[in-house]
């Protein structure tokens, strides 16, 4: 192996942006970027969010794994959409190839070993709401991180409901769904809850890094 070779190879660049995810994460367990993606890209996602939504190609959630699933209204409303990546669509492409960019920064500086993703669009109408949980199934460790991306019009106000409350050990962490931003923690760690959405359609996606 030449020189040049070597140094490409041990060549990284510093992302300042993800290196304060990765503090946030060492040191409470949960990060939030507010401007993860831009407005312009938000409604780029949201658009396609919506045409899937008026297509009807969304279903109903559930809860549970692939093969233990219950519907119950009682406990989650929001309708899914699970986003395939192998579909190559032009704009959910630009979704992945930011997530990609993450994990692969992750990947090379935390030893996290994310081997798979999976995500869905998520639209929680008004009224609707998901009481507190844990993102990992019963017999079901791979999940190890949680994300959560906004994609709501700029101005989603506190009185709209909706908001994301984290259960740490220090006290909840209230957190509105703002367009751009994405929520990051450690999905066997962190309980959560959505609470009810009292006004407008709450947008968002959803997904979970996995070991395998
Ligand atoms: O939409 C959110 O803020 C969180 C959603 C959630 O907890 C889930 O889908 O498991
Ligand atoms: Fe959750």
């Amino acid at each position: 192996m030449s020189t040049t070779q070597l140094f490409e190879d041990i060549t990284f660049t510093e992302n300042e942006s993800y290196e304060r995810i990765i503090s946030d994460l060492i040191t409470k367990k949960y990060s939030i970027v507010d401007d993860f993606f831009t407005l312009e890209e938000v409604s780029t996602l949201k658009e396609s969010l919506l045409i899937k939504y008026e297509e009807d190609s969304f279903k109903k959630s559930a809860i549970g794994n692939y093969t233990n699933q219950e519907i119950d209204k009682t406990i989650r409303g929001d309708f899914i959409l699970w986003i395939d990546e192998k579909k190559e669509e032009p704009t959910e492409q630009l979704f992945f190839a930011k997530v990609n960019s993450l994990v692969s920064y992750l990947n090379k500086t935390c030893f996290l070993g994310i081997l798979t993703k999976e995500f869905h669009y998520a639209v929680y109408p008004t009224g609707t709401f998901y009481k507190r949980h844990l993102d990992t199934f019963q017999n079901d460790d791979r999940r190890k991180l949680s994300m959560v991306f906004y994609l709501n019009e700029d101005g989603w106000l506190p009185e709209f409901g909706g908001e994301l409350t984290l259960y740490l050990d220090g006290g909840d962490k209230t957190i509105l769904p703002l367009p751009g931003r994405v929520v990051i923690f450690e999905s066997q760690v962190i309980e959560h809850e959505v609470k009810r959405v009292m006004a407008n359609e709450r947008l968002s996606i959803t997904g979970w890094l996995k070991t395998r």
